[in-house]
């Protein structure tokens, strides 16, 4: 069972489908961290870099999830259409400060006060420290979101 058939779980299934953003510059970890929230037989091994963006639809027993990545730099049509009222709604946002395991990471406060991140007042955040190669940290984001999505549905 992947993360998201977890989240599905949790959620309490009113909603059918759910639209996730996935963005970050280049190379930093996107395309291996929604490939880790995949069961584990979805899984690929073969991460290569996303040219423009990629959608990935996710099929759990009663939800579907469709995750758009791309770069923070992308400003498509796809992802204009997805982000489409985003910055006007109370939506979580989930940072991951990736490939912590780097011996030259700096920490997760670190990248939170370098992204200025306590000046976003209008949506709930949180930042988690990741190594998304050993799955490190993915949990605990995806607990927050569901806190947060179910917090949403009350
Ligand atoms: N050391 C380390 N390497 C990581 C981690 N996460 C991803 N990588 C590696 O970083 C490289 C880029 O990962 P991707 O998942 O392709 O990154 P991306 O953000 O999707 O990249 P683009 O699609 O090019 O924007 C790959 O070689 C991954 O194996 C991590 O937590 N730690
Ligand atoms: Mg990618």
């Amino acid at each position: 069972m992947g993360l998201f058939d977890k989240l599905a779980g949790w959620l309490g299934l009113k909603k059918k489908e759910v639209h996730v953003l996935c963005l970050g510059l280049d190379n930093s970890g996107k395309t291996t961290i929604i490939n880790k929230l995949k069961p584990s037989n979805a899984q690929t091994q073969d991460i290569v870099p996303t040219i423009g963006f990629s959608i990935e639809k996710f099929k759990t027993s009663s939800l579907s999830f469709t995750v758009l990545i791309c770069q923070a730099k992308a400003d498509t049509e796809t992802s204009g259409n997805i982000t489409t009222n985003i910055k006007h709604r109370r939506l979580p946002i989930l940072f991951f400060a990736n490939k912590m395991d780097l011996r030259d990471a700096i920490s997760s406060v670190k990248v939170s006060q370098l992204l200025s991140l306590e000046n976003i007042k209008d949506k709930p955040w949180h930042i988690c420290a990741s190594d998304a190669l050993k799955g490190e940290g993915l949990q605990e984001g995806v607990d927050w979101l569901q806190d947060q999505m179910q917090a949403m549905k009350t």
